[in-house]
Formats: structure tokens, C-alpha cells, sequence
């Protein structure tokens, strides 16, 4: 990570996780349950990043259950296992995965997370927070982008910030995320004429499409920041696969002032977003009695 304008995620991975542990270790141990992380089926990116939850739960001392859930399971099933997680004292927060497979409806599995575990603030009223600026359960992914933005030092108040994509997941939430921060976002999609006349005048440009080398150097203003969330496998003409981002890396970091690399960048901090909302969970359930 020799380049001053990578933006290094591993770094604030490691600072987020031990601000993590340091909670966990402050209950002494009090009573905190296990995190729940729900995958349906078969997906190798979500396998990716169950494995580096588990990597961030042991390092932040959080009870990790990782559940695979077959295919084959029912919405009606799914939704018994997860009633019964939100009246388990032991379960601390619930992560449901996505994608899930198309005979599931995913918007009403994340509704049934009760809002007290959903650690990854997909609850229709975690994502209603985010328009009241309480942004302190967001979507992961969301939440890290803004994270490794205020890495830069930029003051994010009145910086035109695009984002490129507008999925539930990240780029809504994320677009929401910098408002409550004070930037003037614009958000872009495949309906947008022009991406580039955006991204081109734009202090930051987040992108979370799924296309290989979609930003190059041509639509980057010189100095801005790129947070580069996609991630796309591609094979090499020696056939060999590798991970990339949307961003053509190399180029855009001759004109860059900062980029986050895929992988090392969004990744790693989406993961400790994670065990970090689930010491907020942790909170909340404190508050209102849950637990004591
Ligand atoms: N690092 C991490 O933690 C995470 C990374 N990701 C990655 O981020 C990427 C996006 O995932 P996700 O957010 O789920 O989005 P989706 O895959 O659900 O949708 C892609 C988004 O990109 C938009 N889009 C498609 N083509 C273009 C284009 N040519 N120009 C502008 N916008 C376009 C789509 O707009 P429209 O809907 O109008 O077609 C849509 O909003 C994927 O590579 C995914 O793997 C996702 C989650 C977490
Ligand atoms: N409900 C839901 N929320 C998500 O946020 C979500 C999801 N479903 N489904 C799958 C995608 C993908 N995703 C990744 C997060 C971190 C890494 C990650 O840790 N990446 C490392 C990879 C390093 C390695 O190979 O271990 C890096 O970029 O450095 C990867 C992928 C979250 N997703």
C-alpha cells in the first residue's frame, strides 16, 4: 500500500475492530449474544464476505454464527427462524445475505429482523432512520463508504459527492448517509444520460455499479476522491481470476487526490461496520430493557 492516495481499508478495519473489542471487553463479561449471519444457497461473493466476517467477529471478540440456509427453504421457514432470533436473548443481531434465491421475497425476510438486531440497517425503519440523519445502524456498505471519505480529511460539508449506482443497499443509503453529512449529492444510474458530465465536476465520486473498468481516468476531475465499491471477477488472458473494482485503478490514480483498491479498500471496512453496528444493537438493547 505505498501509494499516499490508496486509500488503506485494512488500517481502518483494524481501528474500527478494536474500538469493537475494546466495548465487548468493557462488559466485562456482561451479557452479549451472537451475531447471526444468514446466507441462502450458494454465492461466492457472499461466501467471501461471511468468511471476513468471521475473521472481524473473532478479532473483535463477538460470537460469530455463521448459518447456511439450503435453496430449498421456504419464506414461510425463513421467517419462523427469524422470529425466533428476535426473541433469543442470545442472539445479538441478525445479517441476512444477499443475493437470496428468487422464490424469496428478500424485502420481507429484512422486515422481519426486528430493528433492535438488524445490524445491517436493511429494516425498512433502520433505512427511515437514515432521513432523520440517524445513521448510526446504516447499511455496511454504505456506512464504510463515508467512513474512508472522511479518511481523505475533506470537509464533507457542501462537497459535491456523485454516486454512481442507486441500488437499496448501497447507493440510496450511502447517497441519504452524505446528505446527513451535508454534501450536495447527485446519484446516477443507467438511465442517466450522461455519468461522466456528473462524475467529471464531482469532489468524490462513489461507485457501486458491477462493471469492470466502468470509471477510467477521463471522468474524474484531477484531486478528487474515488471510492470504488464494485466488485468483479475477471480472468487474465493467462487464466488466471482476479478481483477488481469499477474503477481502472491504475489510470484513475494518476489523476486522483485518493482511491480505495479492490480489494483492501471498501471491503475490509464494510466488514467492521458490521461488528461495529452490532455493539450499537448492543446499546439499543440495553436502553429499552432488553437486556441488562
Ligand atoms: N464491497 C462491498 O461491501 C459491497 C460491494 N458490492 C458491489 O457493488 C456493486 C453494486 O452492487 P449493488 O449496490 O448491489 O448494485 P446492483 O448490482 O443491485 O445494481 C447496480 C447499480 O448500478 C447501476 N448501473 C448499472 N449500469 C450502470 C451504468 N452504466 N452507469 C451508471 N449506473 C449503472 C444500476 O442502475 P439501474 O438500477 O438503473 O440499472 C444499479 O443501481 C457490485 O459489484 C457488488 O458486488 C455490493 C455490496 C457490498
Ligand atoms: N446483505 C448484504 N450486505 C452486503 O454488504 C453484501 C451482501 N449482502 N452480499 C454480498 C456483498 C459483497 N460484500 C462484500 C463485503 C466485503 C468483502 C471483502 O471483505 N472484500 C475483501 C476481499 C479480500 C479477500 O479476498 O478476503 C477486500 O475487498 O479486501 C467482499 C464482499 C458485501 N455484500
Amino acid at each position: 500500500m505505498g501509494d499516499h492516495r490508496l486509500l488503506n481499508g485494512k488500517a481502518v478495519r483494524v481501528r474500527i475492530l478494536n474500538e469493537v473489542k475494546a466495548y465487548v471487553d468493557s462488559l466485562r463479561g456482561g451479557p452479549i449474544g451472537r451475531l447471526v449471519s444468514i446466507s441462502i444457497g450458494d454465492n461466492p461473493e457472499v461466501a467471501v464476505y461471511v468468511r471476513n466476517q468471521a475473521r472481524g467477529a473473532a478479532a473483535a471478540g463477538l460470537r460469530f454464527d455463521q448459518q447456511l440456509w439450503g435453496n430449498e427453504i421456504t419464506q414461510e421457514e425463513c421467517k419462523r427462524l427469524i422470529t425466533e432470533m428476535n426473541d433469543d436473548p442470545d442472539v445479538l443481531g441478525i445479517i441476512l445475505q444477499r443475493p437470496v434465491p428468487d422464490h424469496i421475497h428478500v424485502r420481507s425476510l429484512q422486515s422481519a429482523i426486528h430493528p433492535l438486531k438488524d445490524v445491517e440497517g436493511m429494516n425498512p425503519a433502520s433505512i427511515g432512520n437514515i432521513v432523520y440523519s440517524d445513521v448510526a445502524l446504516a447499511p455496511c456498505t454504505a456506512a464504510a463508504s463515508v467512513e474512508l471519505i472522511k479518511e481523505t480529511g475533506l470537509n464533507l460539508k457542501g462537497l459535491e459527492v456523485v454516486m454512481i449506482g442507486h441500488s437499496e443497499i448501497v447507493g440510496k443509503p450511502a447517497a441519504m448517509m452524505l446528505m446527513a453529512e451535508g454534501a450536495t449529492v447527485t446519484v446516477c444510474h443507467h438511465m442517466t444520460r450522461s455519468v461522466a458530465m456528473h462524475s467529471r465536476r464531482a469532489d468524490v465520486v462513489i461507485v457501486a455499479v458491477g462493471k469492470a473498468h466502468l470509471i477510467g481516468p477521463e471522468m474524474i476531475k484531477p484531486g478528487a476522491a474515488v471510492i470504488d465499491i464494485g466488485i468483479n471477477q475477471i480472468v487474465a488472458p493467462d487464466g488466471s481470476a482476479r478481483i477488481v473494482g469499477d474503477v481502472a485503478t491504475d489510470e484513475v490514480l494518476d489523476i486522483a487526490g485518493w482511491i480505495t483498491p479492490v480489494p483492501g479498500g471498501v471491503g475490509p471496512v464494510t466488514v467492521a461496520t458490521l461488528m461495529r453496528n452490532a455493539t450499537v444493537a448492543h446499546e439499543r438493547q440495553l436502553a429499552v430493557g432488553w437486556i441488562s
